[in-house]
């Protein structure tokens, strides 16, 4: 469902992605780990479409992303990618119900009941009314890993989510990603630092200056 091939990225001169590529089937989840400025929000802002490369193709489910205009490559990515951040990204003045049915709001998708289903999933059915500030941070991040896969995205993109969360809430948080993106068939990228964190994922790519390397599990 995704194929990254030959990808390429300078900022100011300096590469910092010199010929990455990546195929990822449907449901697949894998980690990508690797050193510090190695590039690899850099790689993830790119299957995002949140910038564009230097060369290359990120081709998701059949579309070349850069092939796409600006308008197009953004209402894409609204509809088949679900991101998380390690910084959460919640709205404040938006409450959890709000947060998490953003969006259907943005792609025009009936809730049907998904917002409320989602947030049972991840464990809080009781706080749909709270604001972010009122929770907690394994909290927060499971309302935007329920933001991330309300509209039913094919590829969830998650970079660093349980970077600021401790150790016994960060392996809640992932075992609730893990069994929504399941439940739902989603592929999944996660940037991560931890081994733990990499070792819930089928498969661990290491980026570094000759690319995404597999690592022998
Ligand atoms: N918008 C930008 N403008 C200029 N340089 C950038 C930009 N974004 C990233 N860089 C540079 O590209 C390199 C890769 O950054 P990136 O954030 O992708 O690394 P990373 O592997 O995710 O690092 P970390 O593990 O520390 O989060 C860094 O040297 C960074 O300074």
């Amino acid at each position: 469902m995704l194929h990254i091939r030959e990808l390429t990225k300078s900022y100011a001169g300096a590469p910092v992605l010199r010929g990455v590529a990546l195929d990822l089937g449907p449901g697949e989840y894998v980690a990508i780990m690797g050193e510090s400025g190695v590039g690899k929000s850099t790689l993830l802002n790119l299957i995002a479409g949140l910038d564009t490369p230097d060369g290359g193709r990120v081709v998701l489910e059949g579309t070349d992303l850069t092939r796409l205009d600006d308008d197009e490559r953004t209402r894409l990515r609204r509809r088949r990618i679900g991101f998380v951040f390690q910084a959460f990204h919640l709205l404040p003045h938006l409450t959890v119900a709000q947060n998490v049915a953003l969006p259907l709001a943005l792609n025009a998708i009936e809730d049907g009941g998904r917002v409320e289903a989602l947030l049972a999933a991840v464990g809080l059915a009781g706080k749909a009314d709270r604001y972010p500030r009122e929770l907690s941070g394994g909290e927060a991040q499971r309302v935007a890993i329920a933001r991330a896969l309300v509209h039913r995205p094919a590829l969830v993109l998650a970079d660093e989510p349980t970077g600021n969360l401790d150790p016994v809430t960060a392996t809640q948080v992932l075992a609730v990603l893990r069994e929504q993106l399941e439940r739902d068939g989603a592929a999944a990228i996660l940037v991560t630092h931890s081994e733990r964190v990499a070792a819930t994922a089928q498969r661990t790519y290491v980026l570094g200056p000759e690319g995404l390397v597999p690592r022998d599990p």
